[in-house]
């Protein structure tokens, strides 16, 4: 179970953790960006991100062999290398100018900052360099959060050994909501949300999200997307979105995607 360093409470403003997928992280338009600094009126906001394509695409490019297990990537020294090389020094940076350039006070951190993720291995032996949050240092991003600066994180940490590793960003993401007790964790991915024969479930309980893996309805990237969400919905977290927008994160008033719940039900709402 993820721990935290402090407990202390960030003022008054709810906590809404933002994952942004490597899958549309290129796509999104400046109302993306407009839409984030909106968003911080209402809410403390925190963004993880991905950047799986980005790995993938220099991983080959370099010739270097990457296979995935269950969702996540199997991280030799190498490929870990490329991932620090893509998700802190590409993906994070160039997402934190961004936000700036809109005026929105973005820090760039990865786990290892200031010791902000700490992680321990899942499996070495089968995965490799690959972690699972354990501890999040909260005093770090209530801090960051009271002087209203938005954490951009990327999805790696450092074991108790000091070890190195890379982590799958949708659990980074769970983690960070968790230990925060964000009032909202929102998916931001390449589809709308969940789909179904073709359409959109606009809301889902974490029985029907169990039924939907087990008849392989949801698979590869959407599965630590839901296993995310079924890792928080029982603790503090009453919601979780996956959302599909390209242009504002709110859209009339509201996020349009799946929204998962607690509770129980088979059928979709
Ligand atoms: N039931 C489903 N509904 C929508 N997408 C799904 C579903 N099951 C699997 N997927 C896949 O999950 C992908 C999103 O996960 P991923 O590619 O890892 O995105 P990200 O980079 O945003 O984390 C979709 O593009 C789709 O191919
Ligand atoms: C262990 C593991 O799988 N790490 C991921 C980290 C990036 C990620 O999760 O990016 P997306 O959100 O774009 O998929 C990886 O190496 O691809």
């Amino acid at each position: 179970m993820t721990t935290s360093k402090s407990m202390q409470v960030t003022e008054h403003k709810p906590v809404i953790v933002v994952k942004l997928g490597g899958s549309i992280i290129s796509k999104l338009s400046p109302r993306f960006y407009k839409s984030i600094k909106d968003l911080q009126k209402h809410y403390h906001v925190i963004l993880v991100h991905g950047g799986g394509p980005e790995i993938t695409a220099t991983l080959k490019e370099r010739g270097i062999q990457s296979t995935f297990i269950n969702g996540q990537r199997k991280t030799t020294k190498d490929v870990f290398n490329i991932a620090e090389q893509m998700l802190k020094g590409k993906v994070n940076s160039a997402l934190v100018h961004r936000l700036n350039r809109d005026g929105v006070k973005a820090i760039g951190l990865c786990g290892y900052d200031a010791q902000l993720l700490e992680a321990s291995f899942i499996d070495e032996e089968s995965l490799g360099l690959v972690g699972k949050i354990e501890e999040v240092n909260l005093t770090l991003l209530h801090n960051l959060l009271s002087l209203n600066y938005l954490p951009v994180i990327a999805p790696l940490a450092t074991t108790v050994e000091g070890e190195r590793v890379n982590v799958n960003a949708d659990l980074a993401a769970a983690a960070v909501a968790q230990a925060l007790k964000a009032e909202k964790l929102v998916f931001v991915t390449d589809v709308p949300g969940i789909l179904k024969d073709g359409e959109l479930v606009s809301r889902v309980t974490i029985e029907v999200i169990q039924h939907y893996i087990e008849t392989g309805v949801i698979y590869g990237g959407m599965i630590p997307k839901v296993q995310a969400a079924l890792s928080v919905l029982n603790k503090d977290i009453k919601e979780v979105m996956i959302v599909g927008c390209r242009d504002s994160i709110i859209q009339d008033g509201e996020m349009i995607g799946t929204r998962m719940t607690e509770g129980k039900g088979v059928q979709a709402i």
